[in-house]
């Protein structure tokens, strides 16, 4: 606070305009120029209107807030009288509001607006150095109960010191959690650093972005081409890159990028030569891996060399047993007689190719039969092997052999169904820890025998690398995937690249058994697989319709299909609408609140509970958006709201949302509802590796940025018994003929083909995977 009011006092004797914002006028995200209105409420100028028009370059400005503005008036020809603004900051809120703020935080649970304000107008603005001094002061605060009172007193000595910094970032627009990582990472040293060299956060501070350092530095007016700023700047765009599926970028780019980022109307212009030497600084410091000619982050390197490392070591370990040709035939063929059926000749080809293999990857489209050769493999191993296939036959140090894994919970659940042997998600299989560790890993490796992997096109270069870190040399592995999907979310495109670098035995399951049955689902997903789909093949079948509809009726018909679903007996979590994007007017955002006032009204008995735009009420459908393992609930999981507690209701003393998973209860307090969202409606990246009994798939023409082949095949093939498309079937056919134009970099195929990799080093055995957004 001391800070601040001498930096004020500096500040005054420049013309300055005080002021809170009315309103943005006008904001270029690409050049940051702004135009608002603001309310003035004191300034050093001549100047005596109480509102006035400001312009210049700075981000869009917070409604009420209060800013100091230096600056000039100018008067333009048709608005008039406008003040060009040089420079601003955002004022600290009064000490009293500042405290208000801080002791109605999430950090004091039962602390709300009003009781902040009680405690605040009786001990007055020296109130937290009062109440940790005496306890018992509190007690004189009237309507606050003995038990809360004792709560404050101990959280408030919990967080002490950390209210200055809180308030002081408070200005800067950073929220609580950020402060207080902010805080964790620099301690008494924070408001300093803030000053001197607020790009330091962007180092060391998860989640703290290069334009928030670069709005503070302004403040503070640091010099633009400060050689922190330009290395905060690469490291940014490199963490951007992550976002589009890139492993690396090649150093020409990347330094493009930063330019572009840098020299935005910046006077001088940042030269390529200052760019460089900052990246090869960055290099030195190991913030990046630099290899010729591609910019790498540190774990992002570490993976892909990690994975070519770990498959040469799997590829080169001997096969437990080998088998005869005529003992394989004999085997496979005693299976098709206990099933009752014949393979096909594809089918039979990737059973003897995977059990004559140490590793092999398995793919095909819908109904191909993957499945069905994923059991046949179990099978004829364990006869070979006289294995049984129960895994209550195996007890403490004779571990069941068989490993079975998916990325996701629902498509581990669906590898159970259909052989009836456990399978679990991948992170589970290794012990993640929900942050950076994994319990199993090369010092302490999977137990069992034949590993199998399904959707594996969804798994990333990091998690590959932890998986084949953790498998022993003498497993048997089989990767089965669907390579026309989507990619992963997070980076690389491990099962292309495998696949593209031919050092492994691959198996292309292509034709389709599941159309026997008369499915127009699977019959359509081969068509646009094989680039054949046209009008002809939107026509009506039996577990498919396209319903046309324009975009203003779109919202409307897809709540009609819904709601015959459910009428008809269907559970709401087996009817999915699936969409491309979040915010257009036919969003998913737009359609979850339309589906939700109809499909779950708000009702005088029905409680519910909002948190910013978000309204949840018991039985709502709800997707978690993050992964919280400490509750054993992952991002993409879909539950039901079960139950709302209000704040009196619980001993915690804060509004409750609870919601069934899967036969598990997960409870978030308010603070951490925003970990949820409506699932009425869910994005197609989110539904990789579900399916659902039926699938409505609006296609419009306002999607057209998104719709891809690989999006709208992965969409469809989420349908198990019936398929509803509804829009615009041109929008449809342009999408599949759209193929992704946004290569991912990634070097693994070339590695895997031709380089040796640098042996691994004690640094990246440490070196954590930044797995938080998967
Ligand atoms: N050789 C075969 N003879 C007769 N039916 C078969 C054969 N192979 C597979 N099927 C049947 O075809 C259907 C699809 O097979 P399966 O579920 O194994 O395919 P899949 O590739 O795993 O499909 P999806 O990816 O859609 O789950 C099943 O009903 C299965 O019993």
């Amino acid at each position: 606070m001391e800070q601040q009011s001498l930096l004020s006092e500096l500040e005054e004797e420049k013309p300055y305009v005080k002021g809170d914002l009315n309103r943005m006028i006008f904001h270029n995200d690409v050049e940051h120029f702004s135009i608002a209105s603001i309310f003035v409420r004191d300034t050093n100028e001549a100047f005596n209107e109480k509102s006035l028009v400001i312009k210049g370059h700075f981000s869009p400005l917070q409604e009420g807030e209060t800013y100091l503005f230096h600056g000039t008036f100018q008067t333009h020809q048709k608005f008039g009288l406008q003040y060009e603004v040089s420079s601003y900051q955002r004022l600290l809120p009064e000490t009293r509001d500042g405290l208000i703020m801080y002791l109605s935080s999430e950090l004091f649970q039962g602390i709300g607006q009003k009781t902040a304000e009680r405690i605040v107008d009786h001990l007055g603005e020296s109130a937290i150095s009062t109440i940790l001094k005496d306890r018992n002061a509190l007690d004189s605060v009237p309507k606050l109960p003995e038990a809360k009172a004792d709560k404050l007193y101990q959280d408030l000595k919990e967080h002490q010191g950390f209210e200055h910094v809180m308030i002081q970032l408070s200005q800067y627009g950073v929220g609580l959690k950020l402060s207080q990582k902010i805080y964790e990472a620099f301690k008494d040293q924070t408001l300093g650093i803030l000053q001197e060299d607020p790009y330091q956060l962007v180092f060391k501070v998860e989640g703290f972005g290069f334009h928030r350092a670069d709005e503070i530095a302004n403040m503070q007016k640091l010099s633009h081409d400060h050689p922190t700023r330009i290395r905060a700047a690469c490291l940014f765009i490199m963490q951007q890159s992550l976002s589009e599926g890139h492993v690396y970028l090649p150093t020409e780019e990347c330094l493009l990028q930063v330019e572009r980022l840098l020299n935005n109307g910046s006077n001088p212009e940042i030269t390529f030569q200052q760019l460089s030497e900052q990246l090869i600084q960055l290099g030195e410091d190991k913030h990046v891996y630099v290899e010729e000619e591609r910019v790498y982050l540190p774990s992002l390197y570490f993976a892909e060399n990690g994975v070519v490392r770990q498959l040469g070591r799997i590829l080169g370990g001997e096969l437990a047993t080998e088998y005869t040709q005529a003992e394989l035939m004999k085997m496979i063929g005693e299976i098709e007689e206990e099933e009752a059926m014949s393979y096909g000749e594809d089918q039979f080809n990737a059973i003897e190719k995977a059990l004559h293999s140490k590793m092999m990857i398995l793919t095909g489209g819908p109904g191909t039969g993957k499945t069905t050769v994923i059991k046949g493999i179990i099978h004829a191993f364990s006869k070979l092997n006289q294995h049984s296939i129960h895994p209550e036959d195996y007890g403490q140090g004779d571990p069941f052999p068989f490993v079975l894994a998916a990325p996701t919970g629902r498509a581990a659940k669906r590898i159970t169904e259909s052989t009836g042997l456990p399978a679990s998600t991948i992170h589970r299989l290794l012990g993640w820890d929900g942050h950076t560790s994994f319990e199993k890993n090369q010092n302490n490796q999977l137990e069992g025998k034949f590993l199998i992997v399904d959707e594996f096109s969804m798994v990333d270069v990091w998690l590959a690398n932890q998986l084949f870190r953790a498998v022993p040399s003498e497993m048997q592995i089989l990767l089965v995937g669907d390579e026309d999907q989507l990619p992963s979310v997070g980076p690389g495109q491990v099962l292309a690249d495998l696949l593209a670098s031919r050092q492994l035995p691959a198996v292309n399951l292509t034709e389709v058994y599941r159309q026997k049955e008369g499915s127009k689902i699977i019959q359509l997903a081969h068509e646009i697989k094989n680039d054949q789909c046209t009008l002809q093949s939107l026509l009506k079948g039996d577990d498919f319709n396209f319903i046309q509809a324009g975009e203003q009726q779109l919202i409307d018909l897809v709540i009609q299909i819904m709601k015959k679903a459910l009428d008809k007996g269907i559970e709401l979590r087996e009817v999915q609408v699936l969409a491309p994007m979040y915010r257009t007017d036919v969003g998913i955002h737009q359609l979850n609140k339309e589906i939700q006032k109809v499909v779950n009204p708000s009702k005088k008995q029905k409680r519910d509970l909002t948190f910013k735009d978000n309204t949840f009420r018991k039985g709502d459908k709800v997707i978690q958006l993050v992964n919280q393992p400490e509750d054993g609930v992952y991002n993409g999981d879909i539950g039901e709201v079960a139950a709302i507690f209000r704040e009196e209701e619980n001993i915690d003393g804060v509004e409750q949302v609870v919601v069934e998973f899967d036969n598990k209860e997960v409870v978030y307090p308010k603070k951490d509802v925003s970990n949820l969202m409506l699932a009425y409606c869910t994005s197609i990246h989110k539904s990789q590796g579900s399916e659902f009994s039926i699938v409505i798939l609006p296609v419009v023409r306002s999607y057209r940025r998104m719709l891809r082949k690989n999006l709208l095949y992965t969409a469809i093939t989420r349908a198990k018994d019936s398929l509803i498309l509804c829009g615009d079937p041109h929008a449809f056919l342009e999408g599949i003929q759209t193929t992704e134009t946004n290569l991912r970099y990634t070097q693994l195929t070339e590695k895997l083909q031709n380089e040796e990799v640098p042996e691994e080093t004690e640094e990246e055995d440490e070196e954590l995977s930044p797995y938080d957004f998967m």
